[in-house]
């Protein structure tokens, strides 16, 4: 099946799309427990003692709802909801929960997202900016996409002056195994239009983002 080209997508999200779509075409969920199956046995498991007995089905929607993402689309949850205003100050939504999950070894990543921009005419429904990292979240990231990709959708979605993204996050592949360091995080950003460019701008949204708020 070809998917239609969807102007809300990124050339790359639309690769990535097409490419689940076929794969989606191609395995049954029955091979998809069978699969999973094969890897407990490949664990020295019993896949058929009663506490794993409905694993493989257990695991399977877990990796379905964990990978969402794919079946949704920024047209779909921003539901019309861009209004026009005459706003030019800065907009921050911080301490967006994000759970995600790292595509080398489908383990979590979890940490928080604070996504900011300044309008030029046009703002969104802040709900939406936790759903746009949400639809990204729920997919096989590295933390460096999903950051670009929410500074992205929003500066496509809004042409604003400018959109500023940081993620701090900790990797359980790097916590519960491989190299173990349960107290270390990665911060990453995205900084687009007067964010990239404005060194005052950049630092205004910093001091907003460290700043210690009386709801947190
Ligand atoms: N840049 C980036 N790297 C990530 C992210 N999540 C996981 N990784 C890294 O991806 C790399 C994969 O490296 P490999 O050597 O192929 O895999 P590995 O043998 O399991 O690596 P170790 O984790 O070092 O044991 C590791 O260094 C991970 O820490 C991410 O979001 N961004
Ligand atoms: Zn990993």
């Amino acid at each position: 099946m070809i998917l239609s080209i969807r102007p809300d997508l990124t050339s790359a999200d639309q690769r990535l799309s097409s490419l689940v779509v076929e794969e989606q075409q191609t395995v049954t969920e029955a091979e998809m427990m069978q699969a999973v199956r094969t890897l407990l046995i490949g664990l020295g498991e019993d896949p058929d003692r009663e506490g794993l007995k409905d694993t493989p089905k257990r695991l399977m929607k877990a990796l379905q709802f964990l990978t969402k993402g794919y079946h949704e689309s920024l047209d779909e949850l921003l539901n019309g909801a861009v209004f026009t205003e005459d706003a030019h100050e800065m907009v921050l939504v911080r301490d967006i929960d994000i759970f995600s999950s790292c595509e080398h070894h489908i383990l979590p990543i979890i940490g928080r997202a604070h996504v900011a921009y300044i309008p030029n005419g046009k703002v969104i429904g802040l709900s939406k900016i936790a759903r746009i990292c949400e639809m990204y979240a729920r997919r096989l990231q590295v933390q460096e996409r999903l950051t670009a990709q929410i500074a992205d959708a929003l500066q496509g979605l809004l042409k604003p002056q400018g959109v500023a993204v940081v993620i701090e996050a900790t990797h359980m592949c790097m916590v519960m195994r491989g190299v173990q360091k349960p107290g270390s995080w990665t911060v990453t950003s995205a900084m687009r239009g007067v964010f990239a460019e404005d060194e005052r701008t950049r630092q205004e949204f910093m001091n907003l983002v460290r700043h210690n708020s009386n709801f947190g």
